[in-house]
């Protein structure tokens, strides 16, 4: 079973607007509400290549509820933990010309409610993979991924991490199975502007000096970067399509390389299906179908 982990979970309220001026009264022609956070998109892709899978988080207030039933309408098992103070954010993605996110911070955690979390963990072994993405909730320590890829480790589960600086980089020494930075985030935790594939396979070297076991670098319409655990690096382009989206294209990379991993046993493989979600995702208003998936890994674009 894959579980993946979404501590700050958020509704993903998308507008469309066709020229959006900062310090005036925009209308959207059109708007639509989605389940979010890094780790819901993830399960949601996975349940849609046929991968089982459940969603752990927290959820607060009428917008956390809302939340709960919107992952549950997809068919995935979901464990939303409640969190007593706040409302699970509402994240507000404009798209016109170009996208804009503001992002809200979400609820405070207690470290009771953490615990609790930390605990439903507890039951994972072996076969499972657990995947850990997006920020975590306000004043939560940047350990936090890190604790929990340590637990990981301790009980031979497989921990992917999806996230950025610190609650990323602390975490490396616990060798997770897979991270996945775009380049702005390799080209923040290494400190330097990386300029062409060999510098990218360089940065991407350091991570798993670091601990890493396979990294997959996403290159937006550039395709992927993958190092993997051998030390193979693969290199793959993205199809071409017209972009309509790009919000959750890396959350489906992610569940498209997992899914593609678990089929196949192969790293190459495993690119490919994640490329090929994250672009059905990019060419589509929102997370890609199963359709648009099956029928790129089967273009073998
Ligand atoms: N312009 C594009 N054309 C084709 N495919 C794309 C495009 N942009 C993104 N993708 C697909 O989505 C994958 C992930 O994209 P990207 O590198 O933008 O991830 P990210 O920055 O983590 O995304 P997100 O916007 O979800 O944070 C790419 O590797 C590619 O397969
Ligand atoms: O604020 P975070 O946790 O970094 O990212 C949250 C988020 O932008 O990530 C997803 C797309 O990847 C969206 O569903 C969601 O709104």
């Amino acid at each position: 079973m894959i579980y993946t982990v979404t501590l700050n979970p958020s509704l993903d309220y998308i507008v469309d607007v066709e020229n959006l001026t900062v310090g005036a009264i925009n209308r959207s022609t059109k708007e639509a509400i989605y389940p979010g956070g890094k780790g819901i998109n993830v399960s949601i892709i996975l349940s849609r290549l046929g991968a089982e899978t459940t969603v752990i988080g927290f959820k607060a207030g009428f917008t956390g509820e809302n939340l709960e039933h919107l992952v549950q309408k997809e068919g995935i098992k979901a464990q939303l933990l409640s969190v007593e103070k706040g409302f699970t954010r509402i994240n507000v993605k404009v798209r016109g010309k170009e996208e804009t996110a503001i992002n809200g911070a979400g609820p405070e955690v207690a470290e009771k409610e953490l615990a609790d979390l930390t605990t439903r963990l507890e039951g994972l072994g072996k076969d499972d993979t657990l995947v850990l993405s997006g920020s975590a909730p306000k004043k939560a320590a940047d350990t936090l991924y890190a604790d929990l890829a340590a637990r990981m480790e301790a009980r031979g589960t497989r921990c992917v991490i999806d996230a950025t600086g610190m609650l990323l980089t602390k975490a490396l020494p616990y060798h997770p199975f897979l991270v996945k930075p775009n380049l702005e985030e390799l080209e923040e935790i290494v400190g330097k502007k990386l300029d062409g594939l060999s510098a990218i396979e360089i940065a991407a070297q350091q991570m798993q000096q670091l601990g890493a076991r396979n990294v997959l670098v996403s290159l937006g319409g550039e395709g992927a970067l993958l190092i993997d655990e051998k030390g193979h690096a693969h290199h793959h382009r993205a199809p071409k399509g017209k972009v309509l989206n790009t919000v959750g294209a890396g959350d489906s990379m992610v569940a498209g390389f997992l899914a593609g991993y678990e089929k196949t046993g192969d790293y190459a493989k495993a690119l490919h299906w994640g490329i090929c979600a994250g672009s059905a995702t990019a060419f589509t208003m929102h997370l890609a179908s199963q359709a648009a998936m099956k029928e790129l890994i089967e273009k073998g674009e």
